[in-house]
């Protein structure tokens, strides 16, 4: 707990500054989504990230028991509580109903509820059975308020560690608006007269009763209001504790949290006691009718983002506003600037819609620096580069069929190469047939031969030994062929440079080649032959370009280096020495 409640990042100015100047570049009049656009800032700055992602939401409800409802002032006996939980398993809650809606999971922990539980999903991690009526003592020994700190810490690190990145936490206690009311009165220095409510429906007399017992209780048990541990303890909750501590672990690891109603406010204030940074992270979603929750918004400093006089608990207000709040981390992420949409602004110039990069902190699966999150793992992300840097021009091969999905994935790979205007100019010829391959050996050999006059002596001997080819040895032979007409005349991108179409299909090799290699399958590419030949003896028509013939097939292995680097033919090149900054260097100039 303590390395929790010591370390919660500040709010990070830079990235809320950068956040601010897109918002202002989107197709819209500044400031025209009112309080919405404070909180995609407020998540900008909490996630570290400009266009923040709000993708995995989860739902954590605490419950337990409480001495004080044995003095009759919730309109519900305590076994409510135990009932209510079992509902909320069984789908049946308003939570979980408005969970499911959306797709979250919604965990239930018992912190201190008195009976035993009677469902199997529900994370049953009692501090005691209920608190102690706060009537006569206080609710709670101070061990067990550390314990139900941490139990909420360590229940919100748990999902966070499989990858939760926004919280909404609620409570289930019969008796708990007293206790948070009880709270408030003491944390805020307000009489209970202004605070209590009509709770779970209670009568005037037992308005009248729940004033009277809070004063009472508060006159003989002092809290020390300077001391949140004090004053939780003597009138708190266990589930109050949990949600408190489930706010301070959030904060700790830069989470969104959404209040709900009066109770989990009250553990707001409670935990914002503990360490008033907790607070940057914290989304006020609603108010409550209680009036104590007006009082708790306005001393945290929250606007709520609606008043719908709901007053239920449960994280019920939370799950209602989520979703406004996740539309728009989209609307941050897929509105169109001014500049991107060709829509005039009157309030930026070119230049000044520059802007610095910013670098957000580590971790996975966030990519330290950048400024969205990535959704590639780093296992994935390290997959890539390995499928680029381990792909190798094959050209021995093992006669086994390939597998018929593999290949399918392959083609699909190569499908989804990128083409100028979206033409999509390839086709692909499988050629298996033996005699038909045997033709296309004959005229690749021949080729050989024939270039092999490009050079002299020793270097010519060295050439002819190079194997070029194999495709008499792979089982599948693919023509890729480039056709420059698909797409009319007038393809966009390939007015200036007409020979894009080819690169196009050059790209859509290179992703056969990726997807080859990371199938463990082998690709060589042959470009020796007369496209004359190619075109007879796989009947393609004039105005298509055979552009590659490409063997494919299982290998016995993939050197680690390129074959002609092995052979020494060529090496590759210092990266270093081919990189410009700004515009074409002379070698001459690098060497002043
Ligand atoms: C069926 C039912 C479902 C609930 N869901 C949340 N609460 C809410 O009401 C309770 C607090 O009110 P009081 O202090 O008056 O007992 C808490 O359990 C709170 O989550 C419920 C209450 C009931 C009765
Ligand atoms: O404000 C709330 O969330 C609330 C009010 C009454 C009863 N239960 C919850």
């Amino acid at each position: 707990m303590n390395r929790v409640l010591g370390d919660i990042p500040p709010q990070n100015k830079e990235v809320t500054e950068r956040a601010r100047h897109r918002l202002d570049d989107l197709t819209k009049p500044i400031g025209s989504l009112g309080t919405l656009e404070n909180i995609i800032l407020r998540l900008a700055s909490m996630t570290e990230r400009v266009i923040p992602t709000l993708q995995s939401p989860h739902v954590l409800i605490f419950a337990a028991d409480h001495g004080i409802s044995a003095e009759g002032v919730s309109a519900y006996k305590e076994e409510v509580t135990e009932q209510m939980v079992v509902n909320m398993c069984m789908g049946s809650a308003v939570s979980s109903v408005l969970a499911r809606e959306q797709n979250i999971p919604l965990q239930v922990v018992d912190v201190g509820i008195r009976s035993r539980v009677r469902h199997p999903d529900v994370l049953v991690q009692k501090v005691g059975l209920g608190t102690k009526n706060f009537v006569h003592e206080p609710a709670m020994t101070i061990d067990q308020a550390q314990k139900c700190v941490e139990i909420g810490i360590q229940a919100v690190e748990k999902h966070v560690s499989q990858g939760a990145d926004i919280f909404v936490i609620g409570e289930m206690g019969i008796g708990n608006t007293t206790s948070s009311t009880a709270l408030l009165s003491v944390f805020l220095g307000l009489s209970p007269g202004l605070l209590v409510g009509d709770g779970t429906g209670i009568s005037t007399e037992q308005k009248r009763l729940k004033i009277q017992l809070i004063e009472a209780a508060v006159k003989h048990l002092s809290p020390d209001s300077k001391d949140p541990w004090d004053v939780f303890r003597k009138f708190g909750g266990f589930e109050i504790g949990a949600v408190a501590g489930a706010y301070l672990a959030c904060a700790y690891h830069r989470i969104p949290v959404l209040l709900d109603g009066v109770i989990t406010t009250a553990a707001a204030l409670f935990a914002c006691r503990l360490n008033p940074a907790v607070k940057d992270y914290l989304i006020a979603s609603h108010e409550s009718s209680e009036p104590a929750h007006a009082y708790a918004l306005a001393a945290l400093g929250f606007e709520p983002l609606v008043k719908w006089g709901m007053h239920l608990g449960e994280g019920s207000g939370a799950l209602s506003v989520l979703p406004v709040i996740r539309n728009m981390c989209q609307v941050m992420a897929e509105t169109a600037t001014f500049e991107d949409a060709r829509v005039s602004n009157p309030h930026r110039t070119h230049h000044d819609s520059e802007f610095r990069p910013v670098h957000g902190s580590a971790g996975s699966p966030m990519i330290s620096g950048s400024p969205t999150v990535t959704d590639f793992t780093e296992a994935e992300r390290n997959a890539v580069y390995k499928a680029i840097l381990a792909r190798r021009d094959i050209r021995s091969f093992l006669p086994d069929e390939i597998d018929e999905g593999a290949l399918w994935r392959i083609l699909a790979a190569a499908h989804h190469g990128p083409s100028v205007g979206f033409m999509q100019p390839w086709n692909f010829i499988l050629v298996r047939d033996k005699e038909r391959l045997r033709e296309i050996q004959q005229t690749v050999e021949g080729e050989r031969v024939r270039a092999a006059d490009n050079y002299q002596d020793l270097k010519q001997d060295y050439y002819l030994r190079l194997k070029v080819e194999g495709l008499l040895q792979a089982p599948l032979t693919i023509c890729v062929t480039n056709d420059s007409t698909r797409g009319g005349p007038h393809v966009l991108g390939r007015n200036t440079i007409p020979e894009t179409d080819l690169m196009s299909t050059s790209c859509a090799i290179e992703n056969m080649w990726l997807a080859a290699r990371a199938e463990g399958i082998g690709l060589g590419w042959v470009s020796i032959y007369q496209k004359a030949d190619i075109r007879r003896i796989l009947r393609i028509p004039e105005h298509i370009d055979p552009v590659a013939l490409l063997s494919v097939g299982y290998t016995s292995h993939f050197p680690d280096i390129p074959l002609l680097e092995r052979v020494g033919w060529g090496k590759r090149l210092e990266l270093q020495s081919l990189i410009y900054q700004d515009y074409w260097e002379n070698e001459e100039d690098t060497k002043l």
